[in-house]
């Protein structure tokens, strides 16, 4: 039997760059784990693709997957719905797979109730100044929506208390590393590996 895969949440600011962290560690080798694609009623983005980047839904259809109990948590983040599916998380974990939510602090605290031994990690901008300048330079929102991104991500950064880990986003190698040390080290944590040594030790 395999060990039950490990739960990464990876929340911080929009802009901050946790897409681009989390790209750059698939294409790592060394670290296996699969990510979870959110569920959104926010529109598709140029060059986003549904399934691959999120599963795009209308409000019905998202409120209908809630009635059904089909998300482990959701939120509303700037006028929109966001949230992860169940059914795939629990496969992958049940499998021995690690998986990475990329998630808002609303739903990283609901999925902390329900996942406790989660692993959760707050990626931070060096400042504010550059967090705007990444939104800006990303070119997918306009001013109204980088000004509400913006307030909502002054509030997100105080919610950091709530998480294991803070990593700053200065370079993007450095965040990268210092997230692999982390999943690295919370794999070695005692309570993960006790079962191994079951043999030894007895129950
Ligand atoms: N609670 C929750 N938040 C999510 C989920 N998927 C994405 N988000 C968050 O929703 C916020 C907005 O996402 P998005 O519109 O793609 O903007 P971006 O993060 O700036 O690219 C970000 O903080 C995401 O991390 C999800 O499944 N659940
Ligand atoms: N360390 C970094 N330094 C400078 N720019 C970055 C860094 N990390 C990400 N970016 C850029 O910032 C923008 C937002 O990154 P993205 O991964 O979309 O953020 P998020 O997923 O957190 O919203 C992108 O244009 C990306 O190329």
């Amino acid at each position: 039997m395999s060990t039950r895969g490990m739960l990464i949440v990876l929340s911080g600011p929009s802009g901050v760059g946790k897409g681009t962290v989390r790209k750059a560690m698939l294409k790592n080798s060394s670290i296996k784990f699969d990510y979870s694609v959110s569920m959104t009623t926010r529109q598709m983005r140029p060059g986003e693709v549904d399934g691959v980047d999120y599963y795009f839904r209308t409000n019905e259809e998202f409120e209908e997957e809630i009635n059904n109990g089909g998300m482990l948590e959701y939120a509303k983040y700037v006028d929109h719905y966001y949230g992860t599916p169940l059914k795939y998380v629990n496969q992958k974990l049940d499998a021995g797979i690690d998986v990475l939510l990329e998630i808002e602090v609303n739903g990283a605290m609901q999925v902390r109730e329900k996942m406790p031994d989660g692993v959760f990690i707050f990626l931070t901008p060096p400042d504010l100044t550059s967090l705007r300048d990444r939104i800006t330079h990303r070119g997918t929102d306009d001013e109204k929506t980088i000004d509400k991104r913006m307030v909502q991500a002054k509030r997100e950064i105080e919610m950091m208390t709530s998480y294991d880990y803070a990593v700053v986003n200065d370079k993007i190698p450095n965040a990268v590393e210092k997230i692999e040390g982390i999943i690295r080290a919370e794999h070695l944590r005692v309570p993960r590996v006790i079962d191994k040594y079951k043999k030894i030790i007895g129950d």
